[in-house]
């Protein structure tokens, strides 16, 4: 009877080290120091390195580029508290550096694994060894890294203009409202290409979007404070946020030199007209601020263009 009993127990001992070989997780046992104990085929598969070759070596000699002083600092509460520990992806994307080998998320080259690790008690109750086991998460952390790359560009996309990398003009309208709101003096500006139409046919489409571009970075440079957007097709707009005009002015001037100076080494003339419109005491809305800002550039406009003009009741 105890012969027979003794038999099962082999048998499920061995059930059980053929279950640890073939689990498609990886199992590492370690003692107090960092010598490896068991090592099972995932981990023989995906770091290519055999039982035999593992088995009483220091898993840091093994591994150099395993971060020791992490692993450690998860490790050392294990053996001392008997708590286990567990990391996700999220917080350190892998333990091992092991190539992805999945074809559907090929597109990491290296495998996400969340690690669990747990105290072995030996008779004594003495956690005098651990074991860490590496779960293959790339499927999941590369879907979940899809889809919030996804939304970042989406939400980029519904507040940034493509071409210049400016705020668009809806977005430009919110932060309008609420600087308006907000009570702070300043100066709205408009800058609007001179006939763009005709530079389009004299040059490519392509070098005209490379003009807009070129346009967006000078604004760029004004400064995040300054509120710059493309406000649609070859209309830039600026907040020039508690300028007063006659500095605004300035500003405008400098950047309508800047635009004309594109066209320097060129055969063709490259201009553009601003309408700048200061907020007045009584300006009854952002709309209306708005509204005045594209009067004096209709006036630029009208007067000749490439110029400059200041909002004026
Ligand atoms: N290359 C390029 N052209 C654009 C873009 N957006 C608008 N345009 C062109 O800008 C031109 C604007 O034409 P209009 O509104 O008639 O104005 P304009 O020719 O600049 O004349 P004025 O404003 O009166 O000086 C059109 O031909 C548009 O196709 C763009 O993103 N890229």
């Amino acid at each position: 009877m105890s012969d027979k009993s003794e038999a099962d127990t082999i048998k499920d001992i061995h059930w059980l080290m053929d279950i640890l070989q073939n689990i498609d997780v990886g199992l590492v046992v370690l003692d107090r120091n960092y010598e490896v104990q068991l090592w099972n085929a995932f981990m023989e598969g995906h770091s290519g390195v055999s039982p035999q070759l593992a088995k009483g070596k220091n898993l840091f000699s093994l591994f150099p580029d395993l971060d020791e002083a992490w692993f450690k600092q998860k490790a050392e509460p294990v053996f001392q508290l008997k708590t286990r520990t567990f990391t996700i992806w999220e917080q350190r994307p892998y333990l091992f550096h092991f190539r992805n080998s999945r074809p559907i998320t090929g597109r990491s080259k290296f495998m996400y694994q969340n690690t669990s690790i747990i105290p072995l008690e030996s008779v004594t109750r003495q956690a005098d060894h651990l074991c860490v086991i590496i779960y293959d998460v790339t499927d999941t952390a590369v879907g979940k890294l899809d889809i919030s790359r996804a939304n970042q560009t989406l939400s980029e996309i519904q507040v940034r203009d493509t071409l210049t990398g400016l705020m668009n003009k809806s977005a430009w309208l919110t932060v309008l409202e609420s600087y308006y709101a907000s009570q702070k003096q300043g100066c709205l500006l408009l800058l609007d290409m001179d006939h763009f139409r005709d530079l389009n046919h004299a040059l490519s489409h392509q070098q005209c979007d490379e003009i807009l571009r070129r346009i967006g970075a000078g604004l760029k440079t004004l400064g995040d404070e300054q509120h710059a957007a493309r406000f649609g097709g070859e209309i830039f707009s600026v907040i020039l946020a508690e300028k007063e005009a006659e500095e605004a002015m300035q500003i405008a001037e400098k950047l309508r030199r800047s635009v004309f100076s594109l066209g320097k080494n060129s055969q063709h003339t490259i201009s553009a007209s601003i309408g700048v419109a200061e907020r007045l005491a009584d300006t009854p809305s952002a709309s209306e601020w708005l509204s005045n800002a594209d009067k004096a550039l209709y006036h630029a406009k009208e007067s000749g263009r490439n110029r400059t003009s200041l909002f004026k009741r």
